[in-house]
């Protein structure tokens, strides 16, 4: 037996969820460049859970119920409030995202059904449970979420206390589309790793949301805002970028284990930093940013990934970088429930096997002869 270093290549499963071949990523079938342009994030949850884009009846439906899910049991506020403010708002997200599932009679209900609501339940009170948090960490009073907003609409409201401006709304839904969903990244492979024990989809959304928090995965997107302000200035970037290059360190938002020749999201995420800071008539962050990919481009041939320019984006929409992989997760809840319930369609338990490179041979010493 020979182990393949973080599996690369493996194929372990099969989906029908999303697909990445030569370079180009569809959901369902329909390219993310046209979703990015034409479709809202419902309607994309919606084509990711149930295989087709929605009718109007169909959407109108969705969009209600995921209001009507929105609100979150009492006692979560209550525990987020006493999370300690500066906790890792992953970890925090982490924790309560667990702390659904007690509140939910239905948690370990396996029916098709129950579980397609759990999968839309979650998908609503997520951004609630994002948005309280960024409150509660800023000693401010958590604001309920309105009906019949979508879940871009609803989660800048909640966080800001106000009603959004069209242009934030429509950027973080796209965002939102963009992030969805992608085959079997690490946080979906971990989400199905975990319900293919038939746990409950709670456990399987926890378990993801820990894996998306790491800076190698969704974490990329906290790392680069990190990065762009400790550069500072666009005469900074090149020095900075060098010393990180003979460092030998990694630059956050480049490289991917399956594209090679660039994600085709991140184009749509660099015309939206671009148009945000032309609107905003401070190009600065992009012009950084667009410095960083040329040098590590051409010295490394390296592409940014979708968290590169999703930095700028949302730091341009006035969203602090705390909240940067956990809005990753609010987008990211519709893929890992929809690969959830296509792995409790026709599951088999995941249990692969390792490679042993340990001692062998050994015999027991009593503890008082060693
Ligand atoms: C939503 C997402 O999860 S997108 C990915 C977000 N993550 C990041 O942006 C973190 C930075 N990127 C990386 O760490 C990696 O590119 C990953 C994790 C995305 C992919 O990892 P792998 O598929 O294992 O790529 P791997 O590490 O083998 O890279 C191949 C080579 O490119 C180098 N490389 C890859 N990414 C980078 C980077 N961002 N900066 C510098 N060098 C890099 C590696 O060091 C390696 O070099 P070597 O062959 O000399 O050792
Ligand atoms: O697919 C991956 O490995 C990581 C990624 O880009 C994503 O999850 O969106």
């Amino acid at each position: 037996m020979t182990a393949t270093k973080g599996l690369e290549g493996i194929v372990a499963t099969t989906s029908s969820i999303s697909s990445i071949v030569d370079g180009v990523l569809t959901y369902r079938g329909y390219d993310i460049d046209d979703l990015a342009d034409n479709a809202t994030f419902e309607e994309t949850a919606y084509l990711l859970w149930f295989g087709s884009l929605p009718t109007v009846p169909e959407l109108e439906a969705l969009r209600r119920d995921l209001s009507s899910y929105a609100p979150i049991p009492e006692q979560v506020l209550t525990q987020m409030k006493l999370y300690p403010k500066e906790a890792n708002t992953m970890a925090a997200l982490r924790s309560a995202v667990s702390s659904l599932a007690l509140y939910d009679e239905a948690a370990d209900d396996m029916s098709r059904e129950a579980n397609q609501t759990k999968a839309l339940k979650l998908q609503a009170q997520i951004p609630t449970v994002v948005a309280a948090l960024a409150r509660i960490r800023k000693g401010l009073e958590p604001v309920a979420p309105k009906e019949g907003l979508t879940i871009a609409e609803n989660f800048l409201y909640m966080l800001w206390g106000e009603q959004p401006d069209a242009v934030s709304v429509k950027a973080l839904d796209t965002a939102l589309v963009l992030h969805a969903d992608h085959e079997l990244n690490a946080s979906t492979f971990a989400g199905r790793v975990t319900v293919a024990t038939l746990s409950d989809i709670y456990s399987g959304v926890t378990s993801a949301i820990g894996a998306l928090k790491g800076p190698l995965h969704g974490g990329a997107n906290e790392a680069v805002m990190k990065m762009l302000e400790e550069i500072g200035s666009l005469d900074a970037v090149e020095p900075y970028i060098q010393g990180k290059l003979e460092r030998r360190e990694k630059i956050m938002g480049f490289g991917h284990r399956v594209y090679k020749n660039g994600d085709p999201r991140a184009k749509h995420l660099m015309k939206m930093s671009s148009e945000l800071g032309t609107m905003k008539n401070d190009t600065s962050l992009y012009d950084m940013s667009v410095k960083v990919e040329e040098l590590i481009t051409s010295q490394k041939g390296l592409k940014p990934n979708v968290d590169f320019y999703s930095a700028s984006v949302y730091t341009q929409l006035g969203i602090e970088r705390e909240l940067f992989t956990p809005i990753f997760a609010i987008s990211r809840t519709s893929g890992w429930t929809a690969h959830i319930l296509e792995q409790y369609e026709d599951n088999r338990i995941i249990r692969p096997r390792a490679e042993y490179t340990g001692m062998s041979d050994m015999k027991y010493v009593p503890v008082d002869e060693r």
